[in-house]
């Protein structure tokens, strides 16, 4: 059987990164699918360089543009010796400057998918012409042509029955034993480049693992497993062993972070054990998502989102907030694209927590039509499951708690 291994960005932010994930592959005794992401902060350098180049902000764009190629040529100088060392690099690099040549098209989203690709692309093709250096066999899979999509460009949703026949017929282990691609990727009916949504590749070595029956899937992580917070603002995060799907779809659903939100149900529906592992220390035991009830480690479980905006809207009229003033609510998130972290109504209010993006003011001056709007932006949204009082004194002391929502299992404020 096989397994399926991802590496996110922070695992091939440098050469040394990329050898330690060359060391982690060699080691697997069983075939391997492995996903790869952009190298480092590649994708938010490809969406700035995409953004001047909509704009035709041919200076920024240029400049962009060269400091993402030099990001690259360091990396394969220090792994080939040689800044031109990597002939498929070389390539690709050649057709981003065609294509940033060419005028853009009307279609921002559209845009983005075809450039922000180009960091998947470069990623696996240098780690590929360096395997291939070093004697790891490998094929170079390019996944925009298995894994398809329709074309709702930047959020792509995967046709499955089509993926799975072009899966099926790529990954067939019969002269190699270890497949590279690209994560995050996909590609229309016509062959246009899609995007699975932000941080997708968990989600694309999820969608391989289902189609081809993987024993497992292993997402290598720069954490040792899935902690009870993120540890960057909690110090006194501890590991959890072992989680439900439930439980993480959960916590991803949440915004954990670890996990992409997509990445469990394909899993899920087919019994494949999720592995969380670091790449760090590859020898660590992680953490593992499979059928089970609940989570191995009876501790509270916080996930924190910042920088949310806090919204309330309650209807000029005094009319209440029943089902055709939700309907109409709910109808202007889901045109702006805009999900909601968080929900709450009574009879004249409906709240709702939500990332300020590029779409928030125009969601609000909508709802100005028909609505009495009131907003903070900034605000903390924390989310405790397996809440105990002191968990809930300790993260909200000292803070102004602005709204929030206990059920029995999880316990949410939001917060300035
Ligand atoms: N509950 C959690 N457990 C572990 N890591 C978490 C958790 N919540 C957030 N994180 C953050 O997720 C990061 C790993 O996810 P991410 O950066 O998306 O990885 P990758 O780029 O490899 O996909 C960790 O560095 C950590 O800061
Ligand atoms: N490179 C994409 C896809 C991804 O999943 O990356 P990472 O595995 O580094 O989070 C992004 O940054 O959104």
């Amino acid at each position: 059987m096989i397994s399926v291994y991802k590496f996110g960005g922070a695992s091939v932010k440098d050469a040394q990164g990329v050898q330690n994930v060359t060391g982690i592959v060699r080691k697997s005794t069983q075939p391997l699918v492995v996903v790869i992401s952009a190298m480092g902060k590649m994708t938010n350098a490809f969406e700035e360089l995409t953004r001047y180049y909509f704009n035709r902000d041919l200076d920024l764009c240029q400049q962009k543009q060269q400091e993402i190629i030099r990001y690259h040529q360091s990396i394969i100088k220090d792994l080939f010796g040689d800044e031109k060392g990597s002939a498929g690099f070389n390539r690709l690099a050649e057709l981003l400057a065609q294509r940033l040549k060419q005028a853009p098209s009307r279609h921002f989203d559209f845009e983005y998918d075809q450039i922000v690709s180009f960091g998947e692309m470069f990623s696996t093709s240098i780690v590929a012409d360096y395997w291939t250096a070093v004697g790891q066999t490998n094929k170079w899979v390019d996944v925009r042509t298995i894994l398809k999509t329709d074309d709702l460009y930047r959020d792509a949703n995967v046709n499955w029955e089509l993926t799975a026949e072009l899966m099926e017929d790529t990954f067939l282990f019969d002269e190699v034993s270890c497949y590279l691609t690209q994560g995050f990727l996909g590609g229309t009916l016509s062959n246009l480049t899609t995007t699975l949504g932000r941080e997708g590749s968990d989600y694309t070595a999820a969608i391989i693992g289902y189609v081809l029956n993987a024993r497992e899937v292993t997402i290598w992580k720069d954490v040792p497993g899935v902690l009870n917070a993120d540890p960057r603002w909690y110090s006194e995060a501890v590991k959890i062993n072992e989680l439900s799907y439930n439980e993480a779809i959960e916590l991803s659903f949440y915004g954990a972070q670890v996990i992409h939100p997509k990445t469990l149900k394909p899993l899920q529906n087919k019994n494949i054990a999720l592995q969380v592992k670091s790449f760090i220390e590859p020898d660590g035991q992680g953490t593992v998502i499979c059928e089970r009830s609940g989570i191995s480690e009876p501790v509270p479980v916080f996930i924190l989102k910042k920088e949310q905006v806090f919204l309330t809207v309650s209807p000029h009229d005094f009319s209440f907030i029943m089902e055709d003033r939700l309907i109409e609510i709910l109808t202007l998130f889901s045109r702006y694209r805009i999900k909601m972290n968080l929900m709450q109504n009574s009879a004249l209010n409906f709240s709702a927590c939500f990332d300020d993006g590029r779409d928030t003011n125009a969601l609000m001056e909508d709802l100005k039509k028909n609505f009495l709007v009131r907003y903070n932006n900034g605000v903390d949204l924390l989310t405790i499951r397996q809440y105990t009082p002191g968990a809930i004194e300790q993260m909200t002391s000292g803070r102004e708690v602005i709204d929030s929502q206990i059920t029995r299992k999880v316990a949410r404020f939001v917060m300035r």
